[in-house]
């Protein structure tokens, strides 16, 4: 049994910034944990909070917070009919494992050293901040994105693959929230102008339509007042068994 959870919990690694790890007693072999010390972490590891990357934090510029304030929990009024749509946050971390599914797939998760890579930059502000609202109807998304100068491509301005994350996370993340899990199965983007370096623009991801377990969702990047349109995109998901992701 200890040896079991001590495999786990060396495949398991990349959770020790979660959790208060005491600090590690000499070891009598190389390869094992001991036992003490696998209990004292036990608890935390199934208790401890993950860190909410969504929420401000001191690299955000001005823009960043004030469309923050804007979208969070706000309602708009929008179309011929005066439809209302209430934007709702979307909390957002850096390990799946808040979304396992328990048993055998629990475990190999854990093995897998799951984590978003999006949010797997220690240094905030370095590359890539932002945060997502849904509304009520799951069918329109919309993200507030910051780019930081690791995103470089062209000089001053972001790369088009870190705008290809930035749309595959922001459809990704819109898709999942409707049917989870999923995987891209399509990605077409037009890159119509450059994101300066250090800007904040909005992405903003539309529901078209599904068909059994196919959803089409398509994209767009613009500056913060919509006069600038930097990119457009459609993306095709498909919903996968667990099974189908663990399999590879
Ligand atoms: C709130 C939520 C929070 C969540 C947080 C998480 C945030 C994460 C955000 C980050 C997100 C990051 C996300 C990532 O980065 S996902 C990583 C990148 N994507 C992949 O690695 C996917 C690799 N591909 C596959 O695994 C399989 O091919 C899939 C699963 C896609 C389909 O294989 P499967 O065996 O299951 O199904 P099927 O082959 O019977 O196809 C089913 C249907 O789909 C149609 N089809 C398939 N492919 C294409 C195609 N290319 N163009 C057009 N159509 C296509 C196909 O014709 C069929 O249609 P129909 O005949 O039924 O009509």
């Amino acid at each position: 049994m200890a040896r079991n959870l001590a495999r786990i919990l060396r495949g398991c690694g990349s959770l020790v910034p979660f959790m208060k790890t005491p600090a590690r007693p000499p070891r009598s072999s190389s390869s094992s944990i001991p036992v003490r010390t696998l209990v004292e972490m036990l608890p935390s590891l199934f208790s401890s909070k993950p860190r909410d990357f969504s929420l401000p934090n001191s690299s955000w510029g001005e823009e960043m917070m004030r469309l923050y304030e804007h979208y969070n929990g706000h309602t708009e009024t929008e179309g011929e009919e005066n439809q209302e749509r209430k934007w709702n946050r979307l909390p957002s971390y850096n390990r799946s494992l808040k979304y396992a599914a328990g048993g055998v797939y629990l475990s190999k998760l854990i093995q897998s050293k799951a984590r978003l890579f999006t949010r797997n930059i220690r240094d905030p502000g370095a590359a890539f901040e932002y945060v997502l609202f849904i509304d009520k109807e799951k069918e329109k998304c919309v993200c507030i994105f910051q780019a930081g100068h690791l995103l470089e491509g062209p000089p001053g301005h972001v790369h088009g693959g870190a705008i290809a994350t930035m749309i595959d996370t922001v459809t990704g993340t819109h898709a999942s929230a409707i049917s989870a899990p999923v995987l891209t199965a399509n990605l077409n983007i037009d890159y119509r102008s450059p994101i300066p370096l250090g800007s904040t623009v909005l992405i903003e991801s539309t529901l078209e339509k599904t068909e059994g377990r196919k959803l089409f969702i398509s994209c767009k990047v613009t500056s913060t007042d919509g006069s600038k349109r930097h990119t457009d995109a459609t993306a095709l998901f498909v919903s996968v068994s667990i099974g189908h992701l663990l399999k590879g």
